[in-house]
């Protein structure tokens, strides 16, 4: 069997670049990349369709086939459309159900592959496998990933300032996308409950998909590197902590140093709501008693000194950090610095579970939540966002905090509360971690709705071939008999 993975936006390497650098490229990829390698180590032919990138910026991403992570099953398929510069997810839509669709095809054609099913990714994907999906007639699948819908909510869009929104989000042509591709695919792949019934029955969706209809709805949790994100401390991560300790002792008055820590470590995007965090730390002070607040960062050595090359919004998020730790004078209790990759940031939560310390999520809206399951299984409490995909990973509380990220004062006592019973929220949240979400699980859930699928299109084929077998028996047997 070969499945057709369609995801536009990011990219994907052997290096896995860049990853949480540039907001399109985080926790899709990583899912992309688990489900894909898990079901080709179970023997599935996978193919990841993107798009070829030749940009002396964006390195890695300009071969047009290659092998996926050293698994012989598994290849990226690079696309040209758009021209071969670095486009944002948000300037991709005017070619894609044009040149990246029409580049699909002469892909298959020229090298003469079937594809039996298609899932596509975020609504640029979900766009693409809607016409594909009757170009090749194969059924589609259709993770979100991320709702417009919410993100607009959560952003303050309304009629007022849609045009300015508009211009640099492009949500029209985004909701437009998510409406045909959930209409279309045969099953809507969510993560949560909560995103089938919550995200889903957004009133931008209204008439696209019946929440209420369960064919078209399958719920199939993501997983956890647990090879990468393992809690069992080994010797690179004193590597780690040395790394580690250089920047808390430039940057952490020395009387301070033992505290605990709340480590923030999601991309630099305004939904991830950093400044909420850093708010909830600075006003209160028993906070401050017991613990400093830590911001895992990209391609900044020390923001405290020069942070020039954040451009946009990763530059307002910054300035809107600078100016509370100026405000409320926290330097000496806040430590910035850079952490690269998964391996790297894996162990930097090793690190900071034997210093006790809380992972910290307040994003205003989080439609699952990858990190937090993550930063679990690595041994650190959990304080995280309500809203969203995240309720449901800890359970309303049972595996970790949830709080209101636009409720200060939920914040700290959420964060205050973790801190306090950190050993039974490590424990915990490893045991929900290990329990409910691997990627050999993800990947087992697709591969039976993709076989359900094709299956009930076997028969339905196979009837309409035997119905008009009939049909045209009958009509020879009237010709013999001369009727
Ligand atoms: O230096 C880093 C830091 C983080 N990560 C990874 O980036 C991912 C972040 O994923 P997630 O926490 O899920 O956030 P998003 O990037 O926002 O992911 C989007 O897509 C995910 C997959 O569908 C959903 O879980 C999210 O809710 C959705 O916002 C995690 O796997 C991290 O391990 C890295 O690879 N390198
Ligand atoms: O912020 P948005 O546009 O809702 O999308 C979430 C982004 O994060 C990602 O995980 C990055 O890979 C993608 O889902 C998407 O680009």
């Amino acid at each position: 069997m070969r499945i057709a993975f369609i995801n536009p936006q990011g990219n994907f390497d052997n290096n896995d670049s860049y990853w949480t650098q540039h907001p399109d490229f985080g926790g899709q990829l990583v899912y992309v990349k688990e489900v894909a390698l898990a079901l080709g180590d179970m023997g599935i032919n996978v193919d990841i369709i993107t798009r070829k990138i030749v940009d002396d910026n964006w390195k890695g991403f300009s071969k047009d086939v290659e092998i996926y992570h050293g698994n012989p099953n598994v290849r990226v398929i690079r696309i040209p459309f758009g021209g071969y510069k670095f486009l944002k997810k948000e300037e991709l839509w005017p070619y894609i159900a044009n040149e990246f669709v029409d580049g699909i095809k002469e892909f298959y054609k020229k090298e003469n592959t079937k594809i039996d099913a298609i899932t596509t990714h975020y609504a640029d994907g979900g766009l693409t496998g809607s016409i594909l999906s009757n170009i090749f007639d194969v059924p589609f699948t259709f993770t979100a990933h991320s709702l417009g819908a919410q993100k607009m909510d959560k952003l303050g869009v309304n009629g007022e300032n849609f045009i300015e929104f508009e211009k640099r989000y492009n949500f029209s042509k985004r909701i437009f996308a998510e409406r045909i591709a959930m209409n279309r695919a045969f099953v809507n792949v969510v993560s949560t409950e909560q995103e089938r019934f919550e995200q889903y029955s957004h009133r931008f969706y209204k008439g696209a998909v019946d929440v209420n209809d369960d064919n078209k709805f399958r719920v199939i949790p993501p997983g956890v590197n647990t090879k990468v994100f393992t809690y069992e401390y080994s010797k690179e991560d004193d590597l780690t902590k040395e790394y580690i300790d250089k920047y808390l002792l430039r940057d952490i008055k020395s009387d301070r140093l033992n505290l605990q820590y709340v480590v923030l470590s999601s991309r630099f995007d305004k939904k991830k709501n950093h400044k909420g965090a850093v708010l909830s730390f600075a006003e209160n002070k028993k906070l401050q008693e017991i613990a400093n607040l830590v911001i895992v960062l990209r391609n900044v050595e020390n923001p405290f000194e020069d942070y020039s090359n954040l451009k946009g919004e990763e530059k307002e998020i910054m300035d809107e950090i600078m100016d509370i730790i100026k405000k409320y004078n926290l330097k000496g209790k806040i430590s910035m610095f850079p952490i690269n990759g998964q391996k790297q940031l894996a162990s930097a939560y090793r690190v900071f579970s034997k210093r006790r310390s809380v992972f910290c999520l307040t994003a205003l809206y989080e439609p699952f939540g990858l990190a937090p399951i993550e930063a679990m299984y690595a041994g650190l409490a959990a304080v995280v966002t309500k809203n969203g995909g995240t309720l449901e990973t800890v359970d309303r509380g049972k595996y970790g905090v949830a709080v209101d990220p636009e409720n200060i004062k939920d914040i700290s006592e959420g964060l205050i509360y973790a801190l306090n019973n950190f050993e039974m929220f490590k424990k915990i949240g490893i045991e929900r971690a290990e329990s409910k979400y691997t990627w050999r699980q993800t990947a087992k859930g697709y591969l039976d709705v993709i076989e359900k699928e094709l299956e009930k299109r076997e028969k339905i084929s196979d009837y309409y071939y035997r119905r008009e077998n009939e049909e045209y028996l009958i009509i020879k047997m009237k010709g013999l008999l001369g009727e």
